[in-house]
């Protein structure tokens, strides 16, 4: 394994012996400091290569950077709720890395330790460490790990080829995980992320994937429905239901039996349509608008929202008792600045797209403007993205699309004044140009929204005269 940037000092990697050919790494998470040393030696003896971090935000650090198929965790014998909690976010970083605990024997008295042993780690050991059966159960959680790392790629392989949603990235293969877990249930989805990040695509990936992948997928974007129109538009209505109601017409929810109903920008639906929708969550049933037979229909939901969805419960925006029902599971898509290099592969996945049926001409994208692509912050997400590459493909003129081509603003450097500094700068600037600007001191204090005093203030602060001000005040 190339082990990248971010590794503990060099002084902590202990190397493995030189006499076997086949060296296998891995981390060794350890609070403190002598443990941890004695039994990298001795792992070392045996062929394994041990990372030692000594605090969870340092394995953190390592693990972001670096794939480790195991990893050991020494444990205190009394190993508090607090490292537990720790504990636990460093194993979800490692993603497919399998986790063996070293325990003071006491410990296992503990039925919580005990869960949380049996929970988080492949395997645990007690002290003394028998190195021999230590080794032993490293070679399986290593090959555990591997078979486990090699089905997940076949899986985000089939994601990508099914449903073209791309990208590798460390955050897409929790999302990934999350789709194939949650395509095996049945339960509502809530999907949160940024606009254009790809919820509608992660919708259609688990519908799909689920046991109602043959029936409909029916999107329906709930900030499109007026409050009048949201029950018919749902269940559907009978002729004469209402004025206008020439004909007898299914809903949405009817449309989709058997499959999948997405309700796109969940925080947008009206309070009437929410009602309607917790009272279908809770029985299954609904009525069309006229008529009295309640109808059993079989729907999954899944509903998408904005990043902020807590703060719309909150806030009141959404009805709590709905937000419960709905959140059953729940995926957080990250925005696209924030999954490493994704934002160049799916940009190739757009140009390898627009080139499909090319016999001639197929065009690619330079190494300049692939840079660019990763540097700019995408706060339309994939959307965006997709929009610039296709507008790229059709504007360049070569074989390559050019930086140029993209027509992406680079981002603003920091510039490495403070902030004080920085409004320091901007008041006195808006300063000389409101007095340039005026008539009088008082006109000037006016627009600026300040008194004269704090206008004089601000003008003995940052040393500004006006030649005659007094005279001009008034
Ligand atoms: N990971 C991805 N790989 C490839 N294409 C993607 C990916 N994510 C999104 N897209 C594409 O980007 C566009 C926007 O995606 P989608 O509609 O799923 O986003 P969304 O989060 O539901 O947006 P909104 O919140 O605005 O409704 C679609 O054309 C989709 O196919």
């Amino acid at each position: 394994m190339e082990l990248t940037a971010g590794i503990s000092r060099i002084e902590r990697i202990f190397p493995a012996s030189q006499a076997r050919g086949d060296v296998r790494d891995l981390i060794l998470l350890q609070p403190g400091w002598a443990d941890a040393l004695g039994l990298a030696k001795g792992l070392a003896e045996k062929g394994w290569r041990a990372h030692i971090s000594m605090d969870t935000q340092e394995a953190i650090r390592c693990l972001r950077s670096n794939h480790f198929y195991v990893g050991i965790a020494l444990l205190d014998a009394n190993f508090s709720e607090e490292m537990q909690s720790q504990l636990s976010e460093v194993i979800s970083e490692s993603g497919f890395t399998e986790w063996i605990a070293i325990v003071d024997p006491g410990s296992l008295t503990s039925i919580e330790h005990a869960a949380f042993l049996s929970t988080f780690f492949f395997d645990f050991h007690t002290t003394p460490v028998d190195i021999r059966r230590l080794t032993y159960s490293l070679g399986h959680a290593y090959g555990a790990a591997k078979l486990n790392e090699a089905s997940r790629g076949e899986f985000r392989l089939s994601v990508n080829q099914r449903f073209g949603l791309i990208g590798s990235s460390k955050a897409m293969s929790q999302v990934y995980d999350s789709i194939q877990k949650i395509s095996r249930s049945d339960e509502p989805v809530i999907i949160t992320g940024e606009t254009g990040t790809g919820k509608e695509l992660i919708a259609r990936a688990i519908h799909g994937l689920s046991s109602r992948a043959e029936k409909p997928f029916i999107p329906v974007s709930c900030g499109a429905i007026p409050e009048t129109l949201v029950q018919s538009e749902f269940f559907g209505h009978n002729k004469g239901a209402f004025t206008g109601a020439v004909e007898e017409r299914i809903g949405h929810f009817e449309a989709a039996e058997g499959g999948t109903v997405y309700l796109d920008e969940i925080e947008n639906l009206s309070p009437l349509g929410q009602v309607s929708l917790l009272r279908f969550l809770q029985e299954k049933e609904l009525t069309p608008l006229g008529s009295k037979k309640p109808r059993t229909v079989d729907v999954r939901i899944i509903a998408s929202a904005g990043p902020n969805l807590t703060e719309a419960v909150a806030a009141g925006v959404i009805r709590e008792d709905l937000f419960y029902r709905l959140n059953v599971l729940h995926i957080d898509v990250p925005p696209l600045r924030e999954r490493d290099t994704d934002a160049a592969e799916i940009a190739e996945y757009f140009v390898d797209r627009f080139n499909q049926g090319k016999r001639r001409n197929a065009k690619r994208l330079s190494k300049k403007a692939i840079s660019a692509i990763l540097e700019y912050s995408w706060p339309g997400n994939v959307r965006e993205l997709m929009g610039c590459v296709n507008r790229a493909a059709v504007l360049s003129t070569g074989r390559l699309i050019t930086e140029g081509d993209l027509g992406l603003s680079r981002p603003v450097r920091f510039s490495g004044r403070t902030l004080r500094e920085v409004k320091a700068q901007a008041v006195e600037q808006a300063v000389m140009s409101a007095l340039a600007e005026s008539k009088s001191i008082t006109s000037a204090a006016r627009r600026l929204g300040v008194s004269r005093v704090t206008l004089y203030r601000l003008m003995e602060k940052h040393s500004i005269t006006v030649p005659g001000a007094e005279h001009a005040a008034g």
